[in-house]
């Protein structure tokens, strides 16, 4: 029994917020881990459905000796869910048992009342929002094109084809996307180059293309931020730097947007996830990216190494919370808005990321700066971005947001108005998990502001501040991809010459 004890004691930590799940589940002892993340996670997973069984059978009313929800819980789950309590024959354990066949029928009567024939169907109806996010395969261009992508997958029996479709076209509903038997579709994505998009279901793990690096698992939200970044990816006399990198999806995207060319510093603070990084960057093939173990905020802004950095992505630790997949949306956390606790946290976090935003408006000459987040809440975006748009650095620097024709004019959905300063939020860019077949996403594009510029939102009288920048004005007069080498950079001017590597320029 006292495994199921300790299998409550971890929901009661979760219910108080005292963790997230991997956290409490990470101090479990190694030799129990797997039994209990399975039986902690799944329970999770029908805890509403159970709560509902519980209830309905009266057993809390009528077992005195059951004080706890969830030790009741975990008990329930195993009678109903798994292969019985394992466990003596305890007084606790007898409790439950003697109300066996009333909760097999309260069970039975929960699957009729969700329409769900199997167990797992009933688990996931709550969580129906995954189902219809389709399963992202970048292709990894350094390795190979997408044409051979494409043929690669033909070959392996994918067709071309609504991946969310069923084979007679008719729904993408989640019951739909698993009655369809061979989920070989694929298509293309309509918004970024070299994604392809797969059944939800479809695994790629033990793929050989997977594990040599020529595709990665990223969701389109994810692509979106390197796609704003490089868009004007022919300016190879010009550093990037990537903050805050680990994994690397976000770095060997850039990698490859950059044509495996020019100089990328990639910055990882913790150890553990610099070693994935560098491990992800060494399968992708990436031969322009340093990878550093170092935080961002220590490094240097006037550091000679990075006089050429023009570019800089900004991925910070946020509260996760637009991702639909992760664990702690079984648990209450996310949904009670209100509060206290969480807004703290949102506040730390939001602070941090403002930090971040500022530490980067300093390298002197840094032109673009791309600033995204998974979280939904406009603490970590609309308001950060607002924030560093007031900062003295954001002043003295000149930054300003890049007006929506640079930052996926094509996105539909933009950031919420109420929550920004002015009318920057048709500037940013959201996803929401759920409706637009991502995760839940935020961008958003900093540009240094060439001297006397207009811009989109100066025009109206908005977030202008008169600097230097050639880029945001090349691009908005539709001046395409041609770069303006101007004089005008006052910082340019005066930091004396930094030799180039020419490897690096190769
Ligand atoms: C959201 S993740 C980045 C994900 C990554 N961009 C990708 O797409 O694979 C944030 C990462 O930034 C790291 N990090 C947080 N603060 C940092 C700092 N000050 N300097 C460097 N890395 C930092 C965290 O350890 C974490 O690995």
């Amino acid at each position: 029994m006292n495994f199921y004890f300790e299998a409550a004691k971890i929901l009661d930590k979760l219910d108080k917020r005292q963790g997230s799940i991997k956290g409490i589940l990470s101090s479990v002892p190694e030799k129990d881990k797997k039994r209990m993340s399975a039986l902690v996670i799944e329970t999770l997973k029908y805890k509403p459905v159970l709560k509902d069984v519980i209830s309905n059978s009266k057993l809390l009313k009528e077992e005195k000796k059951l004080k706890s929800e969830n030790l009741t819980l975990v008990l329930v789950h195993d009678l109903l869910l798994a292969n019985g309590i394992q466990a003596g024959d305890g007084p606790l354990k007898q409790a439950v048992l003697r109300h066996r066949t009333r909760l097999h029928s309260e069970f039975t009567r929960e699957k009729i009342r969700h329409g769900a024939r199997s167990n797992e169907e009933l688990a996931q109806t709550g969580d129906e929002r995954a189902g219809r996010i389709p399963r992202y395969v970048r292709v990894n261009t350094i390795l190979w094109t997408s044409s051979e992508a494409v043929e690669y997958f033909k070959s392996k029996g994918f067709q071309v084809s609504d991946p969310l479709q069923n084979q007679y076209g008719t729904s993408t509903s989640h019951m739909v996307l698993r009655s369809n038997p061979d989920r070989k579709g694929f298509s293309e994505d309509e918004h970024i180059p070299n994604l392809l998009l797969f059944n939800p279901q479809a695994r790629f793990h033990e793929e050989e293309t997977y594990h040599s690096g020529k595709i990665i698992l990223q969701d389109k939200a994810s692509c979106f931020p390197a796609t704003v970044l490089a868009q004007d990816v022919h300016k190879l006399h010009e550093d990037f730097i990537d903050a805050t990198a680990a994994p690397g999806n976000k770095t060997t995207h850039l990698s490859a947007l950059l044509g495996n060319k020019g100089k990328l510093f990639a910055f990882e603070r913790d150890a553990n996830r610099f070693a994935t990084l560098k491990s992800m960057i060494a399968k992708a093939g990436c031969r322009n990216v340093e990878p550093m173990n170092a935080d961002f905020l220590t490094i240097l802004c006037d550091d000679q190494k990075y006089a050429d950095v023009t570019h800089i992505l900004l991925d910070p630790s946020c509260s996760g919370s637009g991702i639909v997949n992760r664990l702690d949306h079984l648990t209450e956390q996310d949904k009670e808005d209100g509060d206290p606790f969480k807004q703290e946290r949102l506040e730390k976090l939001a602070s941090f990321q403002l930090m971040m935003i500022k530490h980067a408006m300093k390298f002197p000459s840094v032109k673009r700066i791309v600033y995204s987040t998974c979280s939904i809440h406009p603490t970590e975006n609309e308001h950060v971005v607002s924030k560093a748009l007031e900062s003295g650095e954001a002043k003295l620097n000149g930054f300003r947001l890049a007006p929506r024709s640079q930052v996926l004019p094509n996105w539909h959905r933009r950031g919420i108005p109420e929550e920004m300063v002015s009318d920057g939020a048709e500037c940013v860019v959201r996803c929401s998990p759920g409706e637009d077949a991502t995760n839940g996403f935020f961008v958003s594009c900093f540009v240094r502001q060439s001297r006397g510029e207009s811009t989109e939102l100066g025009k109206r009288g908005h977030l202008s501040v008169n600097y230097d920048t050639d880029e945001g004005e090349t691009r908005e007069r539709g001046e395409g991809i041609v770069h303006m080498e101007k004089s005008t950079d006052r910082r340019k001017r005066n930091r004396p010459k930094k030799k180039r590597k020419s490897s690096m320029l190769a």
